[in-house]
Protein backbone atom coordinates (compact mmCIF):
# COMPACT_ATOMS: atom_id res chain seq x y z
CA UNK A 1 0.00 0.00 0.00
CA UNK A 2 1.25 3.76 -0.65
CA UNK A 3 2.51 5.59 2.18
CA UNK A 4 1.51 8.95 2.28
CA UNK A 5 5.12 9.99 1.94
CA UNK A 6 5.29 7.91 -1.21
CA UNK A 7 1.71 9.36 -2.15
CA UNK A 8 3.29 12.91 -1.93
CA UNK A 9 6.43 12.06 -3.94
CA UNK A 10 4.24 10.72 -6.70
CA UNK A 11 2.30 14.11 -6.90
CA UNK A 12 5.73 15.63 -6.78
CA UNK A 13 6.82 13.46 -9.55
CA UNK A 14 3.43 14.60 -11.65
CA UNK A 15 4.22 17.78 -11.00
CA UNK A 16 8.23 17.49 -12.60
CA UNK A 17 6.48 15.96 -15.50
CA UNK A 18 3.93 18.69 -16.39
CA UNK A 19 7.14 20.79 -15.88
CA UNK A 20 9.57 19.02 -18.03
CA UNK A 21 6.55 19.47 -20.79
CA UNK A 22 6.53 23.27 -20.21
CA UNK A 23 9.82 23.09 -20.94
CA UNK A 24 9.81 20.92 -24.24
CA UNK A 25 7.38 23.62 -25.52
CA UNK A 26 9.93 26.40 -24.85
CA UNK A 27 12.21 24.43 -26.66
CA UNK A 28 10.41 24.58 -29.48
CA UNK A 29 9.97 28.19 -29.61
CA UNK A 30 13.41 28.77 -28.79
CA UNK A 31 14.62 26.73 -32.54
CA UNK A 32 11.29 28.74 -34.27
CA UNK A 33 13.02 31.61 -32.59
CA UNK A 34 16.53 30.90 -33.96
CA UNK A 35 14.66 30.39 -37.21
CA UNK A 36 13.13 33.50 -37.69
CA UNK A 37 15.77 35.85 -36.24
CA UNK A 38 18.01 37.19 -39.28
CA UNK A 39 20.96 35.53 -39.12
CA UNK A 40 23.11 38.82 -38.07
CA UNK A 41 20.62 39.72 -34.98
CA UNK A 42 23.10 40.24 -32.17
CA UNK A 43 23.11 37.29 -30.01
CA UNK A 44 22.28 39.06 -26.78
CA UNK A 45 18.16 39.10 -28.20
CA UNK A 46 18.65 35.24 -28.97
CA UNK A 47 19.27 35.56 -25.13
CA UNK A 48 16.84 36.85 -23.74
CA UNK A 49 13.93 35.34 -25.91
CA UNK A 50 15.84 31.68 -25.16
CA UNK A 51 15.80 29.60 -22.40
CA UNK A 52 19.14 28.06 -20.98
CA UNK A 53 21.26 25.61 -22.69
CA UNK A 54 19.99 22.46 -21.23
CA UNK A 55 22.94 21.48 -19.24
CA UNK A 56 22.02 24.55 -17.09
CA UNK A 57 18.55 23.89 -16.56
CA UNK A 58 17.29 23.20 -12.99
CA UNK A 59 13.99 21.79 -11.35
CA UNK A 60 12.05 23.10 -8.26
CA UNK A 61 10.36 20.73 -5.99
CA UNK A 62 8.31 22.88 -3.92
CA UNK A 63 7.35 21.46 -0.12
CA UNK A 64 4.92 22.64 1.35
CA UNK A 65 4.37 22.96 5.23
CA UNK A 66 0.55 21.41 5.09
CA UNK A 67 -1.10 19.47 2.68
CA UNK A 68 -4.86 20.54 3.24
CA UNK A 69 -5.64 20.89 7.12
CA UNK A 70 -2.42 18.56 8.13
CA UNK A 71 1.08 18.81 8.31
CA UNK A 72 2.82 17.59 5.54
CA UNK A 73 5.50 14.73 6.37
CA UNK A 74 7.48 15.38 3.35
CA UNK A 75 7.78 19.11 4.93
CA UNK A 76 8.56 18.09 8.62
CA UNK A 77 11.06 15.19 7.09
CA UNK A 78 12.61 18.38 5.19
CA UNK A 79 12.88 20.37 7.87
CA UNK A 80 14.85 17.87 10.12
CA UNK A 81 17.32 16.93 7.45
CA UNK A 82 18.06 20.67 6.76
CA UNK A 83 18.84 21.35 10.10
CA UNK A 84 21.91 17.69 9.71
CA UNK A 85 22.74 19.78 6.80
CA UNK A 86 22.88 23.30 8.63
CA UNK A 87 24.69 21.91 11.61
CA UNK A 88 27.53 20.63 9.43
CA UNK A 89 27.85 23.84 7.75
CA UNK A 90 31.17 26.05 8.37
CA UNK A 91 29.98 28.37 11.71
CA UNK A 92 28.82 31.38 10.66
CA UNK A 93 27.51 30.44 7.65
CA UNK A 94 24.43 33.07 7.18
CA UNK A 95 21.55 30.63 6.36
CA UNK A 96 20.86 29.92 10.69
CA UNK A 97 18.12 31.79 11.73
CA UNK A 98 17.25 29.29 14.99
CA UNK A 99 17.63 26.91 17.09
CA UNK A 100 15.27 25.30 19.17
CA UNK A 101 14.18 22.21 21.07
CA UNK A 102 11.38 20.60 21.85
CA UNK A 103 10.13 20.20 25.00
CA UNK A 104 11.56 17.61 27.59
CA UNK A 105 14.15 16.34 24.84
CA UNK A 106 18.01 15.88 24.97
CA UNK A 107 20.38 18.55 23.66
CA UNK A 108 21.31 16.46 20.79
CA UNK A 109 17.95 16.69 19.45
CA UNK A 110 18.31 20.68 18.73
CA UNK A 111 16.72 21.86 15.56
CA UNK A 112 18.73 24.40 13.34
CA UNK A 113 15.71 26.29 10.86
CA UNK A 114 17.18 27.85 8.10
CA UNK A 115 16.88 31.46 7.35
CA UNK A 116 14.21 32.73 4.40
CA UNK A 117 15.62 33.07 1.43
CA UNK A 118 18.71 31.72 1.87
CA UNK A 119 20.00 28.43 0.46
CA UNK A 120 22.21 25.35 1.46
CA UNK A 121 23.46 23.12 -0.75
CA UNK A 122 24.08 19.39 -0.53
CA UNK A 123 25.67 16.93 -2.79
CA UNK A 124 24.04 12.98 -3.29
CA UNK A 125 25.45 10.36 -5.73
CA UNK A 126 27.16 13.25 -7.78
CA UNK A 127 24.14 15.85 -8.12
CA UNK A 128 23.88 19.10 -6.49
CA UNK A 129 20.81 19.77 -4.31
CA UNK A 130 19.99 23.46 -3.23
CA UNK A 131 17.23 23.44 -0.42
CA UNK A 132 15.64 27.24 0.31
CA UNK A 133 12.90 28.03 2.58
CA UNK A 134 10.61 30.10 1.60
CA UNK A 135 8.95 31.97 4.39
CA UNK A 136 5.53 32.54 4.57
CA UNK A 137 4.94 31.92 1.36
CA UNK A 138 3.31 28.66 1.26
CA UNK A 139 -0.37 27.54 1.55
CA UNK A 140 -2.94 29.13 3.93
CA UNK A 141 -3.24 27.38 7.33
CA UNK A 142 -6.86 26.88 8.53
CA UNK A 143 -6.72 30.13 10.53
CA UNK A 144 -5.91 32.06 7.57
CA UNK A 145 -1.89 32.27 8.37
CA UNK A 146 0.66 31.04 5.33
CA UNK A 147 2.92 28.48 6.13
CA UNK A 148 6.79 27.91 5.07
CA UNK A 149 7.61 25.90 2.32
CA UNK A 150 10.47 24.70 0.75
CA UNK A 151 12.24 24.19 -2.45
CA UNK A 152 14.60 21.74 -3.47
CA UNK A 153 16.57 22.87 -6.66
CA UNK A 154 18.50 20.39 -9.30
CA UNK A 155 19.68 20.01 -12.42
CA UNK A 156 17.46 19.07 -15.05
CA UNK A 157 19.79 15.85 -15.52
CA UNK A 158 19.62 14.73 -11.61
CA UNK A 159 15.80 14.61 -11.82
CA UNK A 160 15.48 10.38 -11.60
CA UNK A 161 18.18 10.83 -8.49
CA UNK A 162 16.62 13.59 -7.13
CA UNK A 163 12.79 12.28 -7.15
CA UNK A 164 13.86 8.08 -7.51
CA UNK A 165 16.88 8.16 -4.59
CA UNK A 166 17.26 11.64 -2.71
CA UNK A 167 14.04 12.23 -1.52
CA UNK A 168 13.54 8.29 -0.22
CA UNK A 169 16.95 9.10 1.53
CA UNK A 170 15.88 12.18 2.97
CA UNK A 171 12.98 10.82 4.42
CA UNK A 172 14.69 7.19 5.76
CA UNK A 173 17.61 9.12 6.98
CA UNK A 174 14.92 11.44 9.03
CA UNK A 175 13.00 7.90 10.29
CA UNK A 176 16.47 6.74 11.60
CA UNK A 177 17.30 9.66 13.25
CA UNK A 178 14.18 9.77 15.05
CA UNK A 179 14.15 6.31 15.85
CA UNK A 180 17.74 6.87 17.14
CA UNK A 181 16.56 10.31 19.32
CA UNK A 182 13.55 7.94 20.43
CA UNK A 183 13.57 7.24 24.52
CA UNK A 184 12.45 3.67 24.88
CA UNK A 185 9.05 3.19 26.86
CA UNK A 186 8.51 0.26 29.25
CA UNK A 187 4.86 -0.91 29.81
CA UNK A 188 3.36 -2.72 32.04
CA UNK A 189 -0.09 -4.31 32.19
CA UNK A 190 -2.80 -3.24 34.50
CA UNK A 191 -6.21 -4.43 34.57
CA UNK A 192 -6.05 -5.55 31.07
CA UNK A 193 -4.20 -2.51 29.86
CA UNK A 194 -0.71 -1.09 29.02
CA UNK A 195 0.61 1.29 31.13
CA UNK A 196 3.75 3.52 29.55
CA UNK A 197 6.30 4.63 32.42
CA UNK A 198 10.23 6.05 30.41
CA UNK A 199 12.69 2.94 30.55
CA UNK A 200 15.04 4.52 33.14
CA UNK A 201 17.89 1.74 33.01
CA UNK A 202 20.38 2.88 31.55
CA UNK A 203 21.97 -0.29 30.81
CA UNK A 204 23.99 -0.87 27.45
CA UNK A 205 26.12 -3.49 25.88
CA UNK A 206 29.01 -1.18 26.60
CA UNK A 207 28.39 -1.19 30.33
CA UNK A 208 27.01 -4.45 30.84
CA UNK A 209 29.65 -6.96 32.08
CA UNK A 210 29.55 -10.38 30.16
CA UNK A 211 31.98 -12.35 28.24
CA UNK A 212 32.45 -10.68 24.95
CA UNK A 213 32.16 -13.42 22.93
CA UNK A 214 28.87 -13.66 24.07
CA UNK A 215 28.28 -10.04 23.97
CA UNK A 216 29.19 -9.85 20.20
CA UNK A 217 27.10 -12.83 19.26
CA UNK A 218 23.96 -11.35 20.88
CA UNK A 219 24.66 -7.72 19.30
CA UNK A 220 25.33 -9.74 15.64
CA UNK A 221 21.99 -12.16 15.95
CA UNK A 222 20.16 -8.56 16.95
CA UNK A 223 21.82 -7.29 13.57
CA UNK A 224 20.86 -10.13 11.60
CA UNK A 225 17.27 -10.16 12.86
CA UNK A 226 16.84 -6.62 11.72
CA UNK A 227 18.31 -6.96 8.31
CA UNK A 228 16.28 -9.97 7.06
CA UNK A 229 13.03 -8.49 6.22
CA UNK A 230 13.20 -9.64 3.12
CA UNK A 231 14.04 -13.56 4.23
CA UNK A 232 10.94 -13.19 7.02
CA UNK A 233 8.53 -12.22 3.96
CA UNK A 234 10.07 -14.31 1.77
CA UNK A 235 9.50 -17.46 4.07
CA UNK A 236 6.30 -16.23 5.10
CA UNK A 237 7.49 -16.82 8.90
CA UNK A 238 6.52 -13.64 11.70
CA UNK A 239 9.75 -11.61 11.94
CA UNK A 240 9.95 -12.33 15.44
CA UNK A 241 12.82 -13.33 17.50
CA UNK A 242 12.85 -15.16 20.74
CA UNK A 243 15.13 -15.35 23.41
CA UNK A 244 15.61 -17.56 26.97
CA UNK A 245 17.67 -15.32 29.34
CA UNK A 246 18.79 -17.57 31.78
CA UNK A 247 21.02 -17.42 34.92
CA UNK A 248 21.21 -17.09 38.27
CA UNK A 249 20.44 -14.03 39.99
CA UNK A 250 22.09 -10.64 39.44
CA UNK A 251 24.05 -11.93 36.73
CA UNK A 252 22.39 -9.29 34.41
CA UNK A 253 19.56 -10.64 32.80
CA UNK A 254 17.38 -7.37 33.02
CA UNK A 255 20.16 -5.56 32.33
CA UNK A 256 20.94 -7.49 29.05
CA UNK A 257 17.03 -6.68 28.32
CA UNK A 258 17.59 -3.14 28.49
CA UNK A 259 20.60 -3.20 26.60
CA UNK A 260 18.60 -4.50 23.86
CA UNK A 261 16.15 -2.39 24.22
CA UNK A 262 17.89 0.42 24.47
CA UNK A 263 20.69 -0.49 21.41
CA UNK A 264 17.41 -1.18 19.03
CA UNK A 265 15.23 1.84 20.61
CA UNK A 266 12.77 -0.90 20.98
CA UNK A 267 9.79 -0.33 23.44
CA UNK A 268 9.71 -2.93 26.68
CA UNK A 269 6.04 -4.48 27.19
CA UNK A 270 6.63 -6.27 30.90
CA UNK A 271 4.18 -8.85 31.02
CA UNK A 272 3.04 -9.54 34.61
CA UNK A 273 0.86 -12.66 34.15
CA UNK A 274 0.12 -12.60 37.53
CA UNK A 275 -2.07 -9.31 36.73
CA UNK A 276 -3.39 -11.32 33.69
CA UNK A 277 -7.08 -12.45 33.82
CA UNK A 278 -7.93 -14.33 31.35
CA UNK A 279 -6.70 -15.30 27.63
CA UNK A 280 -9.01 -13.07 25.81
CA UNK A 281 -7.29 -10.30 28.07
CA UNK A 282 -3.97 -11.58 27.11
CA UNK A 283 -4.90 -11.51 23.55
CA UNK A 284 -6.01 -8.22 23.84
CA UNK A 285 -3.11 -6.58 25.27
CA UNK A 286 -0.71 -8.69 22.48
CA UNK A 287 -2.82 -6.99 19.70
CA UNK A 288 -2.00 -3.79 21.77
CA UNK A 289 1.83 -3.76 21.14
CA UNK A 290 3.08 -1.86 19.26
CA UNK A 291 5.92 -2.94 16.38
CA UNK A 292 9.61 -2.58 16.81
CA UNK A 293 8.89 -3.91 20.13
CA UNK A 294 9.56 -6.53 23.06
CA UNK A 295 7.50 -8.79 24.73
CA UNK A 296 9.25 -9.53 28.37
CA UNK A 297 8.44 -11.80 30.42
CA UNK A 298 10.41 -11.83 33.64
CA UNK A 299 11.07 -15.47 35.91
CA UNK A 300 9.02 -17.12 33.87
CA UNK A 301 9.38 -19.86 36.23
CA UNK A 302 7.64 -18.05 38.70
CA UNK A 303 4.79 -15.97 36.06
CA UNK A 304 3.28 -18.88 34.90
CA UNK A 305 2.38 -20.57 38.73
CA UNK A 306 1.51 -17.45 39.44
CA UNK A 307 -0.88 -16.97 36.41
CA UNK A 308 -4.10 -16.36 38.33
CA UNK A 309 -6.73 -19.16 37.82
CA UNK A 310 -10.49 -17.77 38.85
CA UNK A 311 -13.02 -19.51 40.12
CA UNK A 312 -15.01 -19.88 37.19
CA UNK A 313 -11.71 -22.11 36.17
CA UNK A 314 -12.22 -24.53 38.57
CA UNK A 315 -9.40 -23.59 40.69
CA UNK A 316 -5.99 -24.94 40.19
CA UNK A 317 -6.78 -28.43 42.08
CA UNK A 318 -9.15 -29.33 39.24
CA UNK A 319 -12.35 -30.17 40.73
CA UNK A 320 -13.67 -28.59 37.90
CA UNK A 321 -13.21 -28.50 34.39
CA UNK A 322 -10.97 -25.30 33.65
CA UNK A 323 -12.47 -23.28 31.65
CA UNK A 324 -10.26 -21.93 28.11
CA UNK A 325 -11.39 -18.15 28.27
CA UNK A 326 -10.11 -17.70 31.72
CA UNK A 327 -6.98 -20.42 31.89
CA UNK A 328 -3.39 -18.43 31.05
CA UNK A 329 -1.01 -20.95 29.87
CA UNK A 330 2.33 -21.05 28.61
CA UNK A 331 1.44 -23.12 25.58
CA UNK A 332 -1.77 -20.21 25.04
CA UNK A 333 0.83 -17.22 25.49
CA UNK A 334 3.40 -19.06 22.77
CA UNK A 335 0.52 -19.86 20.51
CA UNK A 336 -1.25 -16.30 20.67
CA UNK A 337 2.14 -14.97 19.38
CA UNK A 338 2.75 -16.68 17.33
CA UNK A 339 -0.56 -16.74 15.56
CA UNK A 340 -0.62 -13.18 16.28
CA UNK A 341 2.63 -11.84 15.40
CA UNK A 342 2.47 -14.04 11.98
CA UNK A 343 -0.35 -12.32 11.06
CA UNK A 344 -0.12 -8.44 11.89
CA UNK A 345 3.20 -6.64 13.44
CA UNK A 346 7.22 -7.12 12.93
CA UNK A 347 10.50 -6.74 14.32
CA UNK A 348 8.69 -8.27 17.06
CA UNK A 349 11.23 -9.71 19.90
CA UNK A 350 9.98 -12.11 22.64
CA UNK A 351 12.05 -12.48 25.83
CA UNK A 352 11.34 -14.91 28.87
CA UNK A 353 14.08 -14.58 31.61
CA UNK A 354 14.83 -17.46 34.23
CA UNK A 355 16.69 -18.49 37.16
CA UNK A 356 15.74 -21.77 36.99
CA UNK A 357 15.71 -23.41 33.65
CA UNK A 358 15.30 -26.50 35.88
CA UNK A 359 11.85 -25.51 36.22
CA UNK A 360 10.69 -24.61 32.81
CA UNK A 361 8.18 -26.45 31.23
CA UNK A 362 9.78 -28.86 28.70
CA UNK A 363 7.71 -27.06 25.80
CA UNK A 364 9.12 -23.94 26.13
CA UNK A 365 13.00 -26.07 25.62
CA UNK A 366 11.70 -27.60 22.59
CA UNK A 367 14.53 -27.09 19.48
CA UNK A 368 12.54 -23.95 17.66
CA UNK A 369 10.52 -22.66 20.58
CA UNK A 370 13.33 -20.05 21.39
CA UNK A 371 15.73 -19.06 19.23
CA UNK A 372 18.48 -18.28 21.07
CA UNK A 373 19.29 -19.49 24.70
CA UNK A 374 21.92 -17.06 26.45
CA UNK A 375 23.40 -17.99 29.65
CA UNK A 376 24.23 -15.10 31.94
CA UNK A 377 26.96 -16.38 33.73
CA UNK A 378 28.66 -15.30 37.54
CA UNK A 379 31.68 -12.94 37.47
CA UNK A 380 34.61 -13.95 35.20
CA UNK A 381 37.97 -12.19 35.61
CA UNK A 382 36.46 -9.80 31.77
CA UNK A 383 33.46 -8.89 33.36
CA UNK A 384 35.06 -7.85 36.13
CA UNK A 385 37.46 -5.91 34.81
CA UNK A 386 34.65 -4.11 32.68
CA UNK A 387 32.49 -3.85 35.73
CA UNK A 388 36.14 -1.85 37.04
CA UNK A 389 35.79 0.13 33.63
CA UNK A 390 32.81 1.32 33.92
CA UNK A 391 32.55 1.96 37.47
CA UNK A 392 35.61 3.66 38.12
CA UNK A 393 37.23 3.71 34.72
CA UNK A 394 40.14 1.73 36.28
CA UNK A 395 42.04 -0.83 33.69
CA UNK A 396 44.40 -1.82 35.78
CA UNK A 397 45.24 -2.38 39.57
CA UNK A 398 47.50 -3.96 41.61
CA UNK A 399 44.30 -6.20 43.21
CA UNK A 400 43.06 -7.53 39.84
CA UNK A 401 45.52 -10.89 39.77
CA UNK A 402 43.85 -11.51 43.34
CA UNK A 403 40.27 -10.41 42.54
CA UNK A 404 41.02 -12.53 39.29
CA UNK A 405 42.36 -15.76 40.99
CA UNK A 406 39.30 -15.57 43.67
CA UNK A 407 36.91 -15.47 40.80
CA UNK A 408 37.82 -18.68 39.46
CA UNK A 409 37.74 -19.98 42.95
CA UNK A 410 34.06 -18.98 44.15
CA UNK A 411 30.63 -17.46 42.64
CA UNK A 412 30.22 -14.13 42.82
CA UNK A 413 27.21 -11.98 40.62
CA UNK A 414 28.08 -9.25 38.67
CA UNK A 415 25.14 -7.17 40.72
CA UNK A 416 27.21 -8.23 44.04
CA UNK A 417 30.66 -6.74 42.88
CA UNK A 418 28.78 -3.63 41.30
CA UNK A 419 27.33 -3.12 44.49
CA UNK A 420 30.89 -2.76 46.35
CA UNK A 421 32.25 -0.87 43.29
CA UNK A 422 29.05 1.81 43.45
CA UNK A 423 30.08 2.05 47.28
CA UNK A 424 32.76 4.25 47.20
CA UNK A 425 33.89 7.09 44.39
CA UNK A 426 37.75 5.89 45.68
CA UNK A 427 38.31 3.19 43.00
CA UNK A 428 40.83 1.41 45.52
CA UNK A 429 38.87 1.79 48.26
CA UNK A 430 35.85 -0.01 45.87
CA UNK A 431 38.68 -2.76 44.64
CA UNK A 432 39.25 -3.58 48.12
CA UNK A 433 35.77 -3.79 49.31
CA UNK A 434 35.04 -6.39 46.10
CA UNK A 435 38.46 -8.28 47.05
CA UNK A 436 36.97 -8.76 50.68
CA UNK A 437 33.81 -10.24 49.69
CA UNK A 438 35.48 -12.79 47.51
CA UNK A 439 37.94 -13.45 50.29
CA UNK A 440 35.16 -13.89 53.04
CA UNK A 441 32.79 -16.24 50.25
CA UNK A 442 35.72 -18.12 50.35
CA UNK A 443 36.45 -18.59 53.59
CA UNK A 444 32.63 -19.42 54.66
CA UNK A 445 32.55 -16.08 56.56
CA UNK A 446 29.96 -13.11 54.78
CA UNK A 447 29.45 -9.89 56.45
CA UNK A 448 26.04 -9.47 55.03
CA UNK A 449 25.33 -12.92 53.42
CA UNK A 450 26.43 -11.11 50.00
CA UNK A 451 23.19 -9.65 48.40
CA UNK A 452 22.70 -6.84 45.92
CA UNK A 453 20.40 -3.97 45.34
CA UNK A 454 17.60 -5.16 42.60
CA UNK A 455 16.93 -2.98 40.04
CA UNK A 456 13.91 -4.56 38.08
CA UNK A 457 12.78 -2.93 34.70
CA UNK A 458 9.78 -2.04 36.63
CA UNK A 459 10.15 0.28 39.04
CA UNK A 460 6.82 1.32 39.97
CA UNK A 461 4.02 0.11 42.17
CA UNK A 462 2.46 -3.13 40.88
CA UNK A 463 0.26 -5.63 41.91
CA UNK A 464 1.13 -7.93 44.27
CA UNK A 465 2.00 -11.14 42.14
CA UNK A 466 1.00 -14.47 44.08
CA UNK A 467 4.30 -16.48 44.74
CA UNK A 468 3.99 -20.07 43.13
CA UNK A 469 2.82 -22.65 45.36
CA UNK A 470 3.77 -26.39 46.17
CA UNK A 471 1.13 -28.75 45.28
CA UNK A 472 -1.10 -29.42 48.09
CA UNK A 473 -0.06 -32.53 50.10
CA UNK A 474 -2.83 -35.07 50.24
CA UNK A 475 -5.57 -34.59 52.01
CA UNK A 476 -5.14 -30.57 51.72
CA UNK A 477 -7.60 -28.30 50.29
CA UNK A 478 -7.28 -25.67 47.43
CA UNK A 479 -7.21 -22.85 49.57
CA UNK A 480 -3.62 -23.68 50.62
CA UNK A 481 -2.24 -24.10 46.95
CA UNK A 482 -4.31 -21.03 46.18
CA UNK A 483 -2.80 -19.28 49.39
CA UNK A 484 -1.50 -15.25 47.78
CA UNK A 485 1.97 -14.85 49.49
CA UNK A 486 2.92 -10.83 48.35
CA UNK A 487 6.23 -10.74 47.00
CA UNK A 488 8.28 -7.60 48.18
CA UNK A 489 10.45 -7.61 45.27
CA UNK A 490 7.59 -7.25 42.52
CA UNK A 491 5.83 -4.68 45.12
CA UNK A 492 8.53 -2.32 45.70
CA UNK A 493 10.59 -2.98 42.60
CA UNK A 494 13.82 -1.93 44.88
CA UNK A 495 14.64 -4.13 47.72
CA UNK A 496 17.30 -5.67 49.44
CA UNK A 497 17.40 -9.35 47.40
CA UNK A 498 16.72 -12.11 50.27
CA UNK A 499 17.47 -14.60 47.69
CA UNK A 500 14.61 -16.51 45.83
CA UNK A 501 13.62 -20.37 46.17
CA UNK A 502 16.44 -22.67 45.72
CA UNK A 503 18.76 -20.05 43.82
CA UNK A 504 19.17 -19.00 47.79
CA UNK A 505 22.65 -19.01 48.70
CA UNK A 506 24.04 -19.15 52.77
CA UNK A 507 26.85 -17.71 53.95
CA UNK A 508 29.78 -19.03 51.66
CA UNK A 509 27.97 -21.38 50.01
CA UNK A 510 29.32 -19.34 47.00
CA UNK A 511 32.23 -21.46 46.99
CA UNK A 512 32.76 -22.82 43.01
CA UNK A 513 31.92 -26.38 43.01
CA UNK A 514 33.44 -27.97 40.18
CA UNK A 515 31.90 -27.43 36.07
CA UNK A 516 30.06 -24.07 37.39
CA UNK A 517 29.02 -21.31 34.30
CA UNK A 518 31.64 -18.38 34.67
CA UNK A 519 32.33 -15.39 32.27
N1 LIG B 1 26.40 -8.32 33.92
C1 LIG B 1 26.25 -7.15 34.55
N2 LIG B 1 26.92 -6.06 34.13
C2 LIG B 1 26.79 -4.88 34.75
N3 LIG B 1 25.98 -4.69 35.80
C3 LIG B 1 25.28 -5.73 36.26
C4 LIG B 1 25.38 -7.00 35.65
N4 LIG B 1 24.59 -7.85 36.30
C5 LIG B 1 24.01 -7.15 37.25
N5 LIG B 1 24.41 -5.88 37.25
C6 LIG B 1 24.00 -4.82 38.18
O1 LIG B 1 23.12 -5.41 39.13
C7 LIG B 1 21.81 -4.90 39.06
C8 LIG B 1 20.82 -6.05 39.05
O2 LIG B 1 21.03 -6.83 37.89
P1 LIG B 1 19.86 -7.47 37.04
O3 LIG B 1 18.53 -7.14 37.63
O4 LIG B 1 20.07 -7.15 35.62
O5 LIG B 1 20.14 -9.00 37.28
P2 LIG B 1 19.18 -10.24 37.01
O6 LIG B 1 20.04 -11.33 36.51
O7 LIG B 1 18.05 -9.82 36.15
O8 LIG B 1 18.69 -10.54 38.46
P3 LIG B 1 17.38 -11.39 38.92
O9 LIG B 1 17.53 -12.77 38.42
O10 LIG B 1 17.48 -11.31 40.39
O11 LIG B 1 16.19 -10.71 38.35
C9 LIG B 1 21.76 -4.11 37.76
O12 LIG B 1 20.97 -2.98 37.89
C10 LIG B 1 23.20 -3.74 37.50
O13 LIG B 1 23.50 -2.54 38.16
Amino acid sequence: MASPANGALERYKNAITAATSVVGAAMLLRRLVADLLPAGAPPLVGALLLLPPPSARRHAVVIEEFDGAFYNRVFLAARAYVSTLLAAAPTGAPSVVKASLPRGAGAEQITLAMRPGTAVVDVFRGAELTWRLRGGGGRRRADGSAGEAFRLNFDARHKDVALGAYLPFVMARVEAMAREQRQAKLYSNEWGKWRPVRLRNASTFATLAMDAALRQDVVDDLDRFLGRKGYYERTGRAWKRGYLIHGPPGTGKSSLVAAISNQLHFDVYDLDLGAVRSNTELRKLLIRMKNRSILLVEDVDCALAAAPRREADGGSDGSRPASKHHKVTLSGLLNMVDGLWSSSGHERILIFTTNHMDRLDPALLRPGRMDKHIHMGYCGSGAFRQLAATYHGVDDHPLFPEIEALLREVDAAPAELAERLLATDDAGAALESAARLLRDRKAGVEEDGGGYVKQKLHVGPRRPRPRPVPAPAPGRGASAARRVVLDEEILLGVSRRQGRGSGRRGRGAGVRAPGRGRR
